[in-house]
């Protein structure tokens, strides 16, 4: 949350000249409702089902960036339909993350004490994420524009779509 997945995403695919999607975007749309009131109304595990769904229809049906919600790899299904593909794993420091995310509501996890709930968070995902990447890229001190430039570099896809 907060490393910029939604941000660079869609600074990435103009890049490349690609449709770019987000899953937490298109839960909204289907939903008819916030992320945050998903949460508060139907609980954490309700959104999980939600998500799951989600990217397994983005992937099967998108081809393009997707940005996926930061707590999606939690699901082993998920993980599983994401090895093999380019998955960049945007990482940062919880001072940033604390200051990107800030006062924003829009996450109810970081509703109460971002700055632990983020620590503890990362704590348990880290290995995941790690597991799905195939390339880590720093986000702390790069605008979305730099991080972008770094994934390209990373991927080797500099010269796409050559
Ligand atoms: N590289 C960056 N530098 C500074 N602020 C950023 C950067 N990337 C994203 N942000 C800001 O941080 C907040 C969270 O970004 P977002 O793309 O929603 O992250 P995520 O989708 O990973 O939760 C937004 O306000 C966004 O404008
Ligand atoms: O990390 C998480 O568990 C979540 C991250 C959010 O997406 P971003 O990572 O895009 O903020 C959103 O899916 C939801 O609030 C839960
Ligand atoms: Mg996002």
């Amino acid at each position: 949350m907060g490393s910029g997945k939604s941000t660079v995403g869609e600074v990435l695919a103009r890049r490349l000249g690609v449709p770019y999607r987000d899953t937490d975007a298109d839960i909204v749309t289907a939903e008819r409702r916030e992320i945050s009131d998903i949460f508060i109304e139907d609980g954490e595990p309700h959104f999980r089902e939600l998500e799951k769904a989600a990217v397994r229809e983005a992937l099967a049906v998108h081809s393009g960036v997707l940005a996926l919600g930061g707590g999606a790899i939690l699901d082993a299904t998920t993980r599983a339909l994401l090895s093999g593909l380019p998955v960049v794993y945007l990482s940062l420091e919880v001072d940033e993350a604390v200051r990107r995310t800030g006062l924003n509501q829009a996450r109810p996890l970081l509703a109460v004490n971002p700055r632990r709930q983020w620590r503890e968070l990362m704590d348990a995902r880290r290995p995941l994420y790690t597991e799905v990447a195939r390339t880590v890229v720093a986000t702390d001190d790069r605008t979305p524009d730099e991080v972008a430039d770094a994934i390209l570099d990373a991927l080797e896809l500099k010269d796409f779509p050559a």
